[in-house]
């Protein structure tokens, strides 16, 4: 997605200092001193205009949300419908830098993603419908690459996971491919999203409501990162094991 600059726009992000992290590098290791909590961190890599972040951020007031984007317009465009989000409503030039306690949104390149956040910061990641880069000479680019999966095991916490959904299947079988290759644990691998049944809960993206509209297949999968992710998901599996052969032991015995 490339969008040229507009004249005016690096002005209007550059006032919402409350909302708009144009130094991101500044807050290494400091984010929950800026939330002003210890609250989670999830951050989605790529949030184009902003519709999932600011509407999680609306539905999860205890986690702290970050957007990441690279364009100025996309960060704008995405402070404006996080303020509709949240009915902050803009009267007076001031009041475009009302703060939302639990929203900001960082102009940065996912390239040094591990610049702007220290080991162990973030509790998740969401790479929402990635730039696919089709073309095998660009795949160092996707953003689902050994080279920025590495990046995001450094960032995440022991809770840290990856959710990653797309409506690529390139995209996807290279990504799964990736994240075995890494040794990575998968969960809820869907091939059909929209089909399977989402989640009352599900926040779709601006993206996702394209595709999803034409019908589209969405793929999405989650990636166990941390050590007490992975326990408390390997526990689980031990346990739906165990019901199933007791259920079984049952029904034989019966
Ligand atoms: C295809 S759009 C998806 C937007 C949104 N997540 C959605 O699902 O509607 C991908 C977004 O990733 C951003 N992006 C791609 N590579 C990036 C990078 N290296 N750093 C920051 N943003 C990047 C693009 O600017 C674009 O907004």
């Amino acid at each position: 997605m490339r969008l040229r600059g507009r004249k005016g726009i690096r002005e209007d992000i550059e006032r919402q200092k409350e909302l708009v992290v144009l130094n991101a590098k500044d807050y290494k290791g400091k984010w929950a001193e800026l939330f002003g909590n210890n609250n989670p961190i999830h951050a989605e890599l790529g949030m184009g205009k902003g519709r999932f972040i600011s509407e999680m951020s609306k539905k999860y007031p205890n986690i702290n949300f970050i957007g990441v984007d690279m364009y100025d317009e996309l960060i704008r465009k995405a402070s404006e419908k996080a303020k509709v989000a949240h009915e902050i409503t803009v009267e007076t030039e001031e009041d475009a830098v009302l703060s939302i306690p639990n929203l900001r949104l960082m102009l940065f390149n996912i390239e040094h993603i591990e610049e702007a956040f220290a080991e162990g910061e973030l509790e998740r990641v969401y790479l929402n419908f990635s730039d696919p880069w089709p073309k095998k000479k660009h795949a160092r680019r996707r953003l689902t690459h050994p080279g920025f999966v590495a990046k995001y095991q450094q960032i995440l916490n022991a809770k840290g996971e990856i959710h990653l959904k797309t409506d690529s299947q390139s995209l996807f079988e290279f990504s799964l491919n990736s994240f075995a290759d890494m040794g990575l644990r998968m969960r809820n691998i869907s091939l059909n999203l929209h089909v399977d049944g989402i989640h009352p809960d599900h926040v779709m993206t601006e993206y996702e409501t394209k595709f999803a509209g034409q019908g589209m297949n969405i793929h999405r999968c989650e990636v166990v990162i941390g050590q007490e992710a992975l326990s408390t998901h390997q526990e689980q599996l031990k346990q739906a094991a165990a019901s199933a052969l007791a259920a079984e032991s049952k029904e034989s015995a019966e």
